[in-house]
């Protein structure tokens, strides 16, 4: 019977290393290897021990450690043309980097192997051919990366196919076609892959595609369905030029929606950790639309579409988040109808029940303000707060009396902030004073001086993020801005929006929502438990 079962190749630890903006310490390698292996991968390519000491001392590491599944690879090319295999330090370097596997690299494309290597037809033969039998004499599992292949093939498809036999007589145990240029198309794919398979029919076939024509996922699935089994790529596509094709893509499509088998079920939904803790260790934002494991990849907005998932949400998703663990969320904006409006206070803990009548009245503050330059997706706290107010929940925990900073800059360029505060807490008029390092700082803490009297508590948060975004980019410096607060406590965060031509005032509106809902969702607790 047909085997469904593919062969994960990562190859993140070295052609994704090759992406602009991804160095990665022979440590971080370590940590990210470790996942891998944890996440059902079967082939860990780890560096180019010929290369660079970082990969060397990466194979080092490596070979104190017992990988519970996947096998780790050595990568490197096919030998120079000039030496022999024992004088050749790529394959020698590959050979004592102790894997139990390597990849090695060689051409198909005769455009490459007269213009950058310089030498004849058969002599690319004989160094592809020569290099394997080394690696196979010294008990490796060798990986053939046919590298061009499908360009190669294009332009001579006799040769191409001559490239392989070279390493398949030399006991490859796979030959994996390379889009190096990633210019491929998904039919002429499937076409290539299939007349491969039909003369290697008892060897394992794999595809390696670069994401030059955003087609790498698409080539990928293209060639496992035209029958390769082995599928190389990189966690969250990272690689050079604009990437090789993403695991994090391919892995779920494979398996859920072609059945093929790619890791343990219960390890899908580890995919999207895996992509997050893969961009953290690079040091790498996240990609919030990337898809299956994106921030946003299950974020509805619109308003028909938010009505629609609460009643099913398979009306506006192609599969269930948490299969691959990640989660729906729903956005408000002026885009908002009703139905977001419900799911938005489920979410925050409003039981909105009694005050059916105010939704109408809460969707056209919400898209009054919007209108205004507020933005309400990121600033759950102040969303919280404008509903609440609307239903008449809201308890004001305070009352702003008034405020005034002062900033000075002396001759000697030192720059001194200073914010003094009034308010009324409790029937009781609070004036404070406090210095800061600029003109925010110095107003929180004045706030803090003045409420923490009657809530200690606010003690225990703080700011942990501060944007700022001119909404009316011609007027310049009289511009209107919006401020967008993040501010947390134990772990838990949440954002408060400011909007005015004034940026301290827009900063003063963010940074009162963002303490007046902590305490508040304080109060709730305490309430809850009494
Ligand atoms: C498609 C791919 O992703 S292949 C992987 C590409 N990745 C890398 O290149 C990253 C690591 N590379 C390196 O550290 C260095 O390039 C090294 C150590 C491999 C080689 O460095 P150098 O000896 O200084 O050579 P340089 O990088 O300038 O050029 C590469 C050489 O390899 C040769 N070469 C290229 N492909 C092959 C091959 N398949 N088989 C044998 N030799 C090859 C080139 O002809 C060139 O030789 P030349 O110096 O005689 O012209
Ligand atoms: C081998 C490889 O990385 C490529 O051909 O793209």
């Amino acid at each position: 019977m047909e085997t469904r079962t593919i062969d994960l190749f990562d190859t993140t630890l070295r052609d994704g290393t090759q992406g602009e903006g991804i160095s990665l310490s022979s440590e971080d390698k370590m940590r990210i290897a470790r996942r891998l292996d944890q996440a059902g991968i079967d082939y860990i390519e780890g560096g180019w021990p010929g290369s660079n000491p970082k990969d060397l001392d990466f194979f080092t590491k490596a070979r104190d450690h017992r990988f519970d599944h996947a096998r780790l690879v050595a990568f490197g090319s096919t030998m120079r043309y000039g030496n022999t295999p024992e004088k050749d330090p790529n394959l020698m370097a590959l050979v004592e980097a102790g894997t139990p596997a390597v990849s090695i690299f060689g051409k198909t494309w005769l455009f490459h192997v007269h213009q950058a290597l310089g030498i004849t037809d058969r002599d690319n033969l004989d160094l592809i051919r020569q290099s394997v039998a080394f690696m196979t004499a010294h008990d490796k599992e060798v990986v053939y990366d046919a590298e061009h292949f499908f360009d190669g093939y294009k332009d001579n498809p006799d040769y191409a196919l001559q490239t392989l036999q070279q390493a398949a007589q030399a006991g490859a145990s796979a030959l994996v076609l390379c889009d190096t240029n990633g210019g491929t198309l998904p039919q002429e794919v499937s076409e290539i892959v299939r007349t491969v398979i039909g003369r290697f029919p008892d060897t394992v076939i794999g595809i390696h595609a670069h994401n030059d024509g955003e087609l790498a996922v698409a080539n990928t699935l293209a060639a496992v369905e035209s029958g390769c089994r082995h599928v190389q790529g990189t966690i969250n596509g990272y690689g050079e030029r604009c990437g090789n094709v993403n695991l994090c893509s391919v892995i779920p499509n494979l398996q859920l929606k072609m059945g093929y088998d790619c890791i343990d079920p219960d390890k899908m939904a580890k995919v999207t950790s895996l992509s997050h803790y893969v961009s953290e260790v690079a040091n790498v934002m996240p990609f919030d639309h990337q898809a299956f494991v994106g921030k946003s990849a299950f974020a509805h907005k619109g308003g028909i579409h938010v009505s629609a998932v609460m009643k099913n949400p398979s009306t506006y998703e192609h599969i269930e988040p948490e299969t691959v663990g990640n989660k729906r969320r729903v956005l408000v904006s002026d885009l908002s109808g009703k139905s977001n409006i419900h799911y938005k206070s489920d979410e925050l803990g409003i039981d909105l029940l009694s005050y059916g009548d105010k939704v109408p009245e809460i969707v056209g503050a919400l898209k009054d303000l919007e209108n205004q330059g507020f933005q309400y997706e990121a600033a759950e706290g102040s969303l919280d707060l404008l509903i609440r107010k609307i239903t008449g929940e809201w308890q004001d925990l305070f009352e702003l009396k008034g405020f005034r900073v002062i900033i000075e800059k002396n001759e000697r360029a030192e720059v001194r902030s200073e914010a003094t505060i009034r308010l009324l807490v409790n029937g009781e008029e609070e004036h404070t004073a406090a210095d800061g390092n600029g003109p925010v700082h110095a107003l929180d803490a004045a706030l803090r001086k003045a409420i923490c009297k009657f809530y200690p508590e606010v003690d225990q948060m703080q700011l942990s993020d501060y944007k700022v975004r001119v909404l009316n980019e011609k007027d310049g410096t009289g511009a209107k801005v919006r401020v967008l607060i993040d501010s947390q406590n134990n772990g838990t965060s949440w954002g408060t929006v400011g909007v005015s031509e004034n940026i301290i005032e827009a900063s003063w509106q963010a940074l009162m929502e963002s303490m007046a809902y902590y305490l508040q969702q304080q109060k709730i607790t305490t309430e809850n438990h009494s």
